[in-house]
């Protein structure tokens, strides 16, 4: 593991506005993994980390073949119908074998997932057949084979079943668990630290004033960092004051890999988050073609990264998924990713301005998307509202309904 570089969020001289894609590739480019490996974890402590190496099968999936289905097993094909086989006496269920060899024109009772015995490779389905007095009869025919899940048909030994840099997730954590693996190195948890600031905000349960509003953010963006899988560390909230910006940045850098910051970071005179990383660390401000979250600073404070999310809190949750989410799976050890968006007709008009991508709060109803009333980056009702963002990029200019846009779920995000 290296540490990251204390200029890697430089900017070119000269540069003001950054596309969105620009921005991007920027930071794709210059992060890397930052965690170490944790050895050995069970299978009940998986979910949502990542795999710090590749994954081989040890055995086969299934492992032997067996029935697809609750029926009668017998040597394939069948071509001439109406036929009838004598029963052997047992038969092969899940869990418990037939051992003997199935004589020649002979079958025998089969339920689903019993291992094929020897001597029959055809199942047929007991709906489909009738017995009789011991023997079975069959008016359909079958090819050879039908109804069997062959051994390996899934996953063969040594097959590379998972590759390093999965997020595990309750599917992958069933894969591991179908060919008896326990356990696996994965990842150490990403330790992302949550810090607000400013002089208005006041945290939940604090008493306020009609000029204080309630941090709204941190724990928007905490509940994020759960959600995606990584260590949280409440920063709390701090006052615009230097020195309280910088202590808690110390104490971030101390048990974090990553600290998230909202507010302080556009131009104005009390943007305390902005001076104290200029200060004390190597900051870039970028002001990124995008809205909301045109202000998004990016630093490096005592070898930690920072990414100092704008105040208001759309803005913050768009930068936040739309930068963050993919920088934050790097570093963690994971893939870098585009989020997923799709193509959907428009259910409502919009005139925009070229120059900037735009992300709206939007949802899908009916196989339209809709996007919420207000484009204010301080109402929270749309967030809550919203299931995902429909992104539209620098060049876009008039929407109107039927218009096809990109419609980003929040699911596309690893939400
Ligand atoms: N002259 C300019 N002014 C502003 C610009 C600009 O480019 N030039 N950009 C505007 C945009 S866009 C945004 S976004 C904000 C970002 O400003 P900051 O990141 O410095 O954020 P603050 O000024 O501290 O706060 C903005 C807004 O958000 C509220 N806020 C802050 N923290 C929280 C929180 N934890 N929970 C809820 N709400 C929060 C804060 O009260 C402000 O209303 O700058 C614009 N101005
Ligand atoms: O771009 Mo600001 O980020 O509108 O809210």
């Amino acid at each position: 593991m290296k540490p990251l570089r204390n200029d890697c969020f430089a900017l070119p001289p000269g540069v003001n506005w950054t596309p969105v894609e620009e921005a991007l590739e920027r930071l794709r480019s210059r992060l890397h993994p930052v965690v170490g490996i944790d050895r050995n974890i069970p299978l009940a402590q998986l979910n949502g980390r990542i795999l710090a190496s590749d994954v081989h099968a040890p055995r086969a999936h299934p492992p032997s073949n067996n029935s697809a289905v609750d029926g009668y097993a017998f040597a394939g094909p069948l071509t001439e119908v109406p036929c009838t086989l004598p029963l052997v006496e047992g038969r092969s269920a899940a869990g418990e074998p037939y051992t003997g060899r199935v004589p020649a024109g002979h079958a025998i009772r089969i339920l689903t997932g019993a291992v094929i015995p020897a001597g029959v490779d055809t199942v047929v389905l007991e709906e489909d057949c009738e017995v009789i007095d011991g023997q079975l009869h069959l008016n359909g025919t079958l090819k050879a084979g039908a109804n069997l899940r062959k051994a390996g048909e899934d996953i063969q030994a040594q097959d590379r079943i998972l590759t390093a840099a999965t997020r595990l997730t309750p599917t992958q954590i069933s894969v591991l668990a179908s060919v008896g693996i326990g356990a696996v190195d994965v990842y150490q948890r990403l330790r992302v630290g949550v810090l607000s600031t400013g002089d208005e905000v006041k945290p939940v349960g604090a008493p306020v004033t009609d000029w204080q509003i309630y941090d709204a953010n941190r724990p928007m963006l905490s509940a994020l960092i759960t959600q995606l899988g990584y260590e949280l560390v409440d920063l709390g909230h701090v006052l615009d004051r230097a020195d309280d910006v910088k202590a808690a940045l110390e104490r971030g850098a101390e048990q974090c890999d990553l600290i998230l910051t909202s507010g302080g970071v556009s131009a104005g005179d009390e943007d305390h988050v902005s001076k104290t990383l200029k200060a004390h660390g190597e900051i870039s401000n970028w002001r990124i073609a995008i809205k909301p979250g045109r202000p998004l600073a990016l630093a490096m404070f005592q070898g930690t990264p920072v990414v100092g999310l704008p105040g208001n809190p759309v803005a913050a949750w768009v930068c936040a998924l739309r930068f963050g989410a993919p920088a934050m799976a790097l570093l963690a050890g994971g893939e870098w990713f585009e989020p997923q968006a799709y193509l959907v007709p428009a259910d409502f008009t919009k005139n925009k301005k070229p120059g900037r991508s735009e992300m709206l709060r939007a949802r899908v109803r009916d196989g339209k998307v809709e996007v919420f009333g207000s484009e204010g980056s301080g109402r929270v009702t749309g967030l809550a509202w919203s299931e995902g963002l429909v992104e539209l990029d620098e060049s876009a200019r008039e929407i109107e309904p039927g218009t096809a846009v990109r419609f980003i779920p929040y699911g596309s995000f690893g939400l």
